[in-house]
């Protein structure tokens, strides 16, 4: 389709007035044109060469110069376009440039003017140094045909000719590409270029090999001397991966410094300061921040905040001289007629104020319960009251108290008890105690002896006053503002209330809603009771209160504490069960007839417990009886447990739980039960006759017990076949199941997990060759020396006994 080019577009691309235009068409062409008339084809070759002629350029140097300066004011992206039109235009001679628009101009005109619409502007620009070249080439075309020529020819060449540096743009993308394979993964060619150029290379020329690593940590641990923090006692492993070592490492240095640990050993915190001053590395002590710390307040008082408190007072002595009566007596005495029939509650603990003082009486007497608190670290007494009664004297259980109250370091005071009776000989009492260093006041010693009478409440008063008396010279002080802290003094589980402890704050106060843990056991505070049953709110130091909420009930002696966080306190309770268990587990040595006599010496054995499997019925009454015969005067033969069958994994359970050896008469273990045991340690003895077992329990209690000979199991088969063949008898078609079956071995025969015979194998065959032994996974043929009644699936248990010593 021909594109309409009017006047106004002509002269538009020309860059000159519309006038221009119509005045050279109005010169040679008749019909007059007006701007918007389109022209036909020669009417533009008119305009064209006219116009070209007025503008030509004088020659190339003048329009080079005009250009160049141009050129500096245009844009840079002008600059790459130039560029190839420069070259363009000096490599077009004279000669050849009449040639082109000779041959040309019509076609490229055409051109032009189907891109008439686009190129517009391009072509006005392009116009101007077209002028120079037709300039300096006087043509001999018509004006109009050299003018139409230039603008198209020169854009057509501009593309075709631009010399592209390639290798420019080669290397540029080298290097982007470069760039980019070494922070990603693109460029794929790129990559298979590194690759193939590393190939041949050795790899360690890259990367760092071990021995390296190690020196230059090394290297660094020097420099840098590094800290690392030790516990008391760290593994090898973990002190080698703190020190950022090996551990191999670690244990040569131990070796030259002559400890010969392996990877899992503990040394010390000394020799790991030894250890790590060789890696050139400091050490601190690990601060372990255990829950304790975080929700217990352990911290000293200030001598500020401490304040008087009651002394806490237990009463001990003989049986039957009267420490009931005594303590009853002081609680009676103390209560004013008003309270008469108060006291109602018995809390383990009682307090009675004297003269506007109170004292602390601990409702346990004896010095089991002081001792078990004590074993349990709990210090909770300041004074012992010594209850002699005057008419006995000192007994061996006085003589035990005071040795109780000595090693505790309480104070002590006598109460020289049942003066009313007429045999009352309280010098002697006095007499006595010196013989266990306790000189009394009188006699210029430093223990006060009180004569009292509990049924005539004589003295009472005055022991009362003395307790006082010792108490205000040990200046018991306390600081009642906070966290409480104190010791169970007993518990027990209530029907209607749940766990019930009577406790003994012993610093700080305690109140309803705390959040306490108590041993293994944690709760919030629900109620408070006192020794009057009365409902408080708060237990000062030196208070006994019996307390609800606890989720278990704690052990007298346990300590407990008001915390600071529930949830940590239920957290601290799982970690001290959880001890507790591993503690247990690993103190329960299981009894063995090896051991019995050593557990019999220690005391730690005061009960054989027996679990007694047989074939029959008869069997296990038999053992039984015999078994518990064998009890002497330290220890007492006890058959837990007594059934016919095999044995089976729930005796070796309920062994394990209760610390039993098993015995079996013509049973043997079935495999659960066997691989439990082994597992579990617990003591297996089978015996075919019951006299044999007697004789070894009797002697193991004794510390006789040395069986010289053992059993070593060789292999099992199974029974699948039975031959019977003349002059031989019944051979067995047996398959090894496990171990081997060696010929000439004892062989126990197990039908349903009782042993039917004990024989020995007389004949081992492999197809017909005779073999000396047939391993696991292989069929044999098996004669016995005398048992002959073989049943399909009997098991072969092939052993033979070793003789060993201890
Ligand atoms: N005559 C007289 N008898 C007393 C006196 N004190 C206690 N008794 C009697 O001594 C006996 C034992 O008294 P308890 O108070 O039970 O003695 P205990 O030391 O608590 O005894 P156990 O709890 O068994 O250790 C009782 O029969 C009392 O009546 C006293 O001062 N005078």
């Amino acid at each position: 389709m021909m594109i309409k080019y009017r006047v106004h577009d002509v002269a538009k691309d020309l860059d000159v007035p519309n006038k221009e235009v119509l005045d050279i068409l109005g010169k040679y062409v008749k019909e007059p044109k007006k701007h918007m008339t389109a022209l036909e084809e020669n009417e533009l070759d008119i305009v064209f060469d006219r116009f070209t002629q007025d503008h030509a350029a004088q020659n190339f140097d003048a329009y080079f110069a005009t250009r160049n300066a141009a050129k500096a004011e245009e844009k840079p992206a002008g600059k790459t376009a130039e560029k190839p039109s420069e070259k363009t235009a000096k490599n077009t001679q004279e000669p050849k440039k009449q040639n082109v628009n000779n041959n040309n101009n019509r076609n490229k005109n055409n051109d032009r003017r189907n891109n008439n619409g686009n190129n517009r502007n391009q072509n006005a620009q392009q116009n101007k140094p077209q002028r120079p070249a037709q300039n300096n080439q006087p043509s001999n075309n018509t004006p109009a045909q050299e003018s139409a020529s230039e603008a198209p020819r020169r854009r057509v060449v501009d593309t075709r000719t631009v010399n592209v540096n390639i290798d420019k743009y080669n290397e540029k993308y080298d290097r982007l590409a470069y760039d980019k394979v070494k922070n990603d993964t693109v460029a794929a060619k790129q990559k298979i270029n590194q690759k193939s150029q590393r190939r041949g290379k050795p790899r360690s020329a890259k990367r760092e090999t071990e021995a390296e690593r190690l020196n230059r940590i090394a290297a660094e641990r020097k420099a840098k001397a590094i800290t690392i923090t030790v516990p008391d006692e760290i593994t090898v492993g973990e002190f080698a991966l703190r020190l950022k070592a090996t551990s191999a490492e670690v244990i040569k240095k131990l070796m030259a410094n002559g400890v010969f640990a392996t990877i899992n050993d503990t040394i010390d915190f000394d020799t790991a300061v030894l250890i790590a001053d060789e890696f050139h590395a400091k050490v601190e002590k690990e601060v372990v921040v255990t829950i304790e710390d975080r929700i217990i307040d352990d911290s000293e008082d200030d001598d500020a905040n401490l304040v008087p408190r009651a002394p806490v007072v237990v009463v001990m002595g003989h049986v039957d001289h009267g420490k009931t009566s005594i303590l009853d007596a002081i609680r009676h005495a103390n209560v004013t007629a008003g309270e008469a029939g108060g006291i109602t509650q018995h809390i383990g603990a009682y307090r009675v104020n004297i003269d506007g003082k109170d004292i602390t009486f601990l409702d346990t007497p004896g010095h089991a319960a002081f001792t078990t608190m004590r074993a349990r670290g709990a210090m909770v007494t300041d004074i012992a009251v010594l209850v002699v009664a005057a008419d006995d004297g000192i007994m061996p259980q006085t003589v035990e108290a005071i040795n109780h109250a000595k090693a505790a370091g309480v104070s002590i005071i006598v109460a020289i008890n049942k003066m009313d009776k007429p045999a009352a000989n309280p010098d002697l009492v006095k007499q006595q105690l010196t013989e266990y260093e306790l000189v009394p006041e009188e006699w210029g010693g430093d223990v006060p002896c009180i004569p009292v009478s509990a049924h005539t409440k004589m003295g009472i008063d005055d022991l009362l006053e003395m307790i006082l008396l010792v108490a205000e010279m040990k200046e018991l002080k306390a600081n009642p503002d906070r966290a409480a802290k104190g010791t169970v003094i007993e518990a027990r589980l209530d029907k209607g209330r749940g766990p019930v402890a009577t406790v003994l704050v012993q610093n700080g106060t305690l109140h309803t809603g705390d959040i306490v843990v108590a041993g293994t056991t944690v709760g919030r505070i629900r109620a408070m009771m006192n020794e009057r049953g009365e409902r408080v709110k708060s237990a000062g130091p030196s208070v006994p209160v019996e307390v609800t909420g606890l989720n278990e009930v704690p052990v007298g002696g346990d300590t407990f504490n008001a915390v600071s966080d529930e949830r940590l306190a239920r957290e601290l309770v799982e970690q001290r069960l959880t001890e507790q268990k591993e503690e247990m587990f690993n103190s329960q040595t299981k009894v063995t007839l090896d051991n019995l006599f050593e557990q019999m010496k220690e005391g730690e054995m005061k009960e054989l417990k027996v679990i007694v499997k047989a074939d029959v019925q008869g069997s296990v009454e038999a053992v039984r009886q015999s078994l518990e015969k064998l009890s002497n005067d330290e220890v007492r033969v006890h058959v837990i447990h007594g059934a016919v069958g095999a044995i089976s994994e729930s005796d070796v359970m309920l062994a394990n739980a209760s610390n039993a050896i098993i015995v079996g008469f013509n049973v043997r273990p079935d495999p659960v039960a066997e691989e439990n045991a082994k597992r579990d340690g617990v003591d297996m003895r089978l015996y075919r006759i019951i006299y044999d077992c007697i004789e070894e329990i009797e002697s193991a209690m004794k510390g006789m017990l040395a069986p010289k000979y053992r059993e070593v199991f060789l292999g099992k088969a199974e029974c699948r076949e039975v031959y019977k063949i003349t002059n031989v008898g019944m051979v067995i078609g047996g398959h090894v199941t496990s171990g081997k079956i060696v010929r000439g071995a004892q062989v126990r025969l197990v039908r349903d997990g009782i042993i039917v015979a004990d024989d020995k194998i007389a004949s081992l065959r492999r197809f017909k060759d005779d073999v000396k032994e047939v391993q696991d996974g292989y069929d044999c043929g098996i004669t016995l020396e005398r048992f002959s009644d073989i049943k399909l699936g009997d098991i072969l248990e092939a052993y033979e006994m070793e003789e060993y010593r201890d």
